[in-house]
């Protein structure tokens, strides 16, 4: 059996206190996801622990600094399933310096609300990423 992919990505609040907007990230590569939105992140590299692999992959990607919040918790030590192959473990984010910008995989950057209604749910998200907005638009309206 070959080991799980481990990914990681940021959920990018306003707030880590009240949040009520999200960065999403419009991929531009590779074809398979190109035009979807995504939690701005990657693969964890060998040697590298989660966390520190999020601090990299924003900074490559979106050039920023961020505290991290809580986990997005999904049940399960390797996160959220997105294929028979890769897990993503998910951090709620907030900004600490920086103003993010796509300048690597992705195409453009968008703030959505997370309390008018479904407009996050409108993206057109990779598709394995639904399950986790959800739980995301849950965990805001129902603080743990
Ligand atoms: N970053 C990210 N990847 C996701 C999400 N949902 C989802 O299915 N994926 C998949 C897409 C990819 O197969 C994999 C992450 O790969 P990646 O291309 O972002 O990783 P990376 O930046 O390290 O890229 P590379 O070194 O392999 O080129 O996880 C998501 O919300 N964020």
């Amino acid at each position: 059996m070959t080991a799980l992919i481990n990914v990681v990505g940021a959920a990018i609040v306003d707030s880590l206190e009240a949040p009520t907007r999200l960065l999403a990230a419009r991929r531009s590569a590779p074809p398979q996801f190109a035009g979807m939105w995504e939690f701005p992140g990657g693969k964890v590299e060998a040697g590298e622990t989660a966390e520190a692999a999020l601090h990299r992959e924003l900074a490559e990607e979106l050039g920023i600094e961020v505290q991290l919040g809580r986990e997005l918790e999904s049940g399960r030590p390797e996160g959220w399933v997105l294929n028979e192959r890769a897990a993503m473990r998910v951090w709620f984010a907030e900004l600490t310096a920086g103003e993010p910008a796509p300048l690597e995989d992705h195409d453009e950057l968008q703030w959505v609300s997370l309390t008018g209604g479904d407009e996050a749910l409108g993206l057109p998200w990779i598709p394995a990423d639904f399950p986790i907005v959800r739980a995301l638009l849950d965990r805001v309206v129902a603080p743990a």
